[in-house]
C-alpha cells in the first residue's frame, strides 16, 4: 500500500537538546496508530513539526507523495493534514454549528465573511447538521460553546477536524480532561472515523490505546524505540523500562 504520510529523518533541537532526533515513520490510509511515551519524550513537538507549527532543523514531511515540509499549517490543512483543534482554540461565544460551518467554508475556499449567513446556504447547513448529528451534538448545535460540557467541546473538535475532510488526522489526547462518564461517546466517535482516514493519536490512557490502536509507536527522548503491534509493545523490554513499566496491569495483558 502507498503511504499517505511519510516523515523522514526529522530533527529538532531546543538549545542544544535534541527533542526530535532523526524520527522517520509512515502512515497508510486507514491506519490507527497510537503515539505514546513518557512526559517530555517529544510527542507534541513531533506533531508540531508534522503540522508545520514548528520548523524542523532538518528532515522531510511528505503527504500523498508531495513534499510539504516548507508549507505553513493552513496550507497543509487544505491538502488534508489535519490535527484536532484544541478546546482552548474554540470560540466560547460561537455555537457548534458556526464552528463546523466555518470549517466547511474555509475548506472550500469560500469567504468566511459569509458565516453570518450560513443558514441560507443549504449545502453548508446540511453538511453541518450531518456532522453534528454524527458526533451526537445535534441538540447543542445552536448553544454557545461556553454552555456545553467539556466532553461535548472535545467532540466538537473532532467534528471540526472532519469538516476539513482530512486524509491524515493527528489527535492530541482526545479524551483528556473528560469525565469518565463522557469518554464512551468520544471513543465511539473515534471508532466511527472514516475507514480510509489515517489516524495518529497521542495518548497516555493505555486502556484507550489498546482499544483504539492497531499499531503503537513509542517515543522516548526524541527517538522511536518501538513501532509495532499493541500485543508486542507490552512485551518489549526497552518500552517497559522507558514507559510501560509503571502500568501495573501491563503484566496481565502481556
Ligand atoms: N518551544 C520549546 N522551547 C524549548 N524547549 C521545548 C519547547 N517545546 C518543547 N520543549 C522541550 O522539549 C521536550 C519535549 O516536549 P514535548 O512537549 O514535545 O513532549 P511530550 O512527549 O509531548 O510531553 P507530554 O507527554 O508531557 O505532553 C521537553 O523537554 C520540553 O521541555
Amino acid at each position: 500500500m502507498t503511504s499517505i504520510l511519510e516523515v523522514c529523518n526529522l530533527k529538532k533541537a531546543f538549545g542544544g537538546l535534541a527533542v526530535t532526533n532523526n524520527v522517520s515513520l509512515s502512515l497508510n490510509p486507514g491506519d490507527r496508530v497510537a503515539l505514546i511515551g513518557p512526559n517530555g519524550a517529544g510527542k507534541t513537538t513531533f506533531v508540531n513539526l508534522v503540522t508545520g507549527n514548528l520548523r524542523p532543523d532538518s528532515g522531510m514531511v511528505r503527504l500523498g507523495g508531495e513534499t510539504i515540509t516548507g508549507l505553513n499549517p493552513m496550507r497543509r490543512v487544505r491538502k488534508g493534514l489535519v490535527r484536532s483543534f484544541q478546546v482552548t482554540r474554540l470560540f466560547q461565544d460561537m455555537t457548534p454549528a458556526e464552528h463546523v460551518a466555518l470549517a466547511i467554508l474555509q475548506r472550500d475556499g469560500r469567504s468566511t465573511q459569509m458565516l453570518g449567513h450560513f443558514s441560507h446556504m443549504p449545502d453548508v447547513t446540511a453538511e453541518t447538521g450531518e456532522l453534528l448529528s454524527k458526533l451526537g451534538l445535534h441538540d447543542f448545535a445552536s448553544s454557545k460553546v461556553s454552555r456545553i460540557a467539556y466532553g461535548q467541546q472535545r467532540l466538537l473538535e473532532i467534528a471540526i477536524a472532519l469538516a476539513l475532510r482530512p486524509k491524515v488526522l493527528l489527535l492530541d489526547e482526545p479524551a483528556a480532561g473528560v469525565p469518565q462518564s463522557d469518554t464512551g461517546r468520544i471513543e465511539q466517535a473515534l471508532a466511527e472515523l472514516p475507514a480510509d482516514l489515517a489516524v495518529l493519536m497521542i495518548e497516555h490512557d493505555m486502556d484507550l490505546v489498546f482499544r483504539f490502536a492497531r499499531r503503537v509507536i513509542v517515543l522516548a527522548a526524541g527517538e522511536i524505540i518501538f513501532d509495532g503491534s499493541p500485543a508486542e509493545v507490552t512485551k518489549d523490554a526497552r518500552v517497559r523500562e522507558a514507559y510501560l513499566g509503571s502500568y501495573a496491569y501491563v503484566s496481565s495483558v502481556a
